[in-house]
């Protein structure tokens, strides 16, 4: 296979971006906007000189899944070939839903040999996402409240995103509008010069809280923006002077208005400030929450002592804190530490000194970000040996390498669940259930 070839390939498996794979020729042929089940014509754009592997483009699509749907946003290039200035962000969204779920469980099956069973879902369809990261883009005078393509870092357009909350789209469509008017200069990464760089909205279901973040300081963008927006309730502002795509920068400054918000996941009522970890889906989220902290079969856990990895804004550490007698959060990030009671300390530093102190939970709760645990953190755990782990991950590859040493060192998965948190995208998020030795309480 060569680039520039025209090839017919059958689509077997969606990739973690929400590609199809076909894997059926001996080359690995990736193909954006073709879904597994359906066969096409593509050009060949790239060939791996490592691996047997090729991205190519949609030309002609000869059969289409039974479940294509017209996609309804019209920024969107789901199911068709890549557009520049497109968006990305929901790739599966020319599917129905319960297509969209069987294509991730299959996916599942087929790479990790991992079957969570039917996915669980929530109420929403649409309008699900609470927390939403803005790439802001453009020209003064023609400022883009968007995203980069899938890729690059070409802009592409989010104005009222379907999937955002109605309250998040109406917010970046008012923030568009007045950066716009007020000759705001987005930042030019090239350059490294301009001003306002990325915009982080939250929602509690009703008042948005936005926070802009800003290449420098002085900023025109945090002195003019906030008397200019009418929407948000609370206005915070934080300089990110790195050249990278981090967005949390320095400690947030409160502009106006609210500097937290409530709300409320799996009935625990939690705060969430200007640069805190608030769960996207809140309403799946708060399932999989529910179930992590519960046994397999969905009992709770009972005991003297538990950890809670990577605690966040603390739901679960409230939720465990109902059954066990104690329960010691730990988090990084010195926001949400802060609001824990508790030292910002990484995992394995944490899990390091707990050893040390001769302190064993029966049992460790785990929700990592992306990256997932890493082999320190899985180490420390296999030489702490609670007699049950139960980790909370969004990303299938990290756990299946967590997965990996936590088994060789002991521990044995009893069970698997997944939660389509992100509808019309590849995610998941995944429980995983394990125990130590006998698998026995
Ligand atoms: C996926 S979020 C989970 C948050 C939490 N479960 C919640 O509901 O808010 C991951 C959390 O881990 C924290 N974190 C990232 N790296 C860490 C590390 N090495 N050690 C401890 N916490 C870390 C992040 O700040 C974030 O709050």
């Amino acid at each position: 296979m060569r680039a520039g070839d025209l090839v017919t390939v059958d689509l077997e498996v969606l990739t973690p971006e929400g590609d199809g794979l076909s894997e059926s020729t001996g080359t690995s042929v990736h193909v954006p906007g073709v879904y597994p089940g359906e066969r096409a014509e593509v050009r060949v754009e790239h060939v791996s000189r490592q691996t047997p592997r090729a991205h190519a483009r949609l030309r002609t699509l000869l059969q289409a899944h039974p479940a294509r749907v017209a996609p309804p946003c019209p920024h969107s290039d789901a199911g068709i070939a890549p557009r520049r200035g497109a968006c990305s962000g929901c790739p599966l969204q020319a599917l129905d839903l319960a297509a969209q779920r069987e294509l991730k469980r299959a996916a599942l099956v087929r790479r990790h040999g991992l079957d969570p069973g039917p996915l669980v879902a929530g109420p929403d369809a649409w309008g699900y996402r609470w927390s939403s990261k803005r790439i802001i883009t453009g020209t003064s005078g023609h400022v883009l409240v968007g995203s980069y393509h899938r890729g690059s870092h070409a802009p592409a357009a989010m104005n009222d995103c379907r999937v955002d909350h109605p309250s998040i789209a109406a917010a970046a469509r008012e923030l568009q509008a007045a950066a716009s008017a007020l000759a705001i200069v987005p930042y030019d990464e090239a350059t490294g010069s301009g001003d306002l760089r990325y915009a982080w909205f939250k929602t509690d279901g009703r008042d948005v809280l936005l926070t802009l973040i800003t290449a420098a300081s002085p900023s025109p963008a945090a002195e003019l923006l906030p008397a200019a927006l009418k929407l948000p309730a609370g206005v915070a502002w934080s300089v990110q002077a790195g050249r990278g795509n981090a967005v949390r920068g320095e400690p947030p400054v409160q502009l106006r208005g609210r500097p937290v918000l409530s709300v409320s996941l799996a009935g625990v009522p939690v705060e969430v400030g200007p640069l805190g970890f608030l769960q996207p889906n809140p309403r799946v989220a708060e399932l999989a929450y529910r179930d992590l902290v519960a046994d397999e079969a969905g009992a709770p856990h009972r005991g003297k002592l538990a950890f809670d990895l990577y605690a966040g804004a603390g739901v679960t550490t409230a939720l465990l804190r109902r059954e066990f007698a104690e329960v010691v959060p730990c988090e990084v990030y010195p926001e949400s530490a802060a609001a824990l009671g508790v030292p910002a300390e990484p995992a394995e530093v944490f899990l390091a000194r707990q050893q040390a102190e001769g302190r064993h939970p029966e049992l460790v709760v785990a929700n990592p970000p992306r990256g997932g645990m890493g082999p320190a953190v899985c180490a420390a755990l296999v030489r702490q040996a609670a007699p049950r782990l139960q980790i909370m991950s969004c990303s299938a590859d990290a756990l299946v390498r967590d997965l990996a040493t936590l088994q060789a060192g002991g521990y044995v998965l009893r069970r698997l669940r997944a939660y389509d948190t992100l509808p019309h995208t590849p995610h998941l998020e995944l429980v995983a259930w394990l125990s130590h030795g006998t698998g026995d309480d």
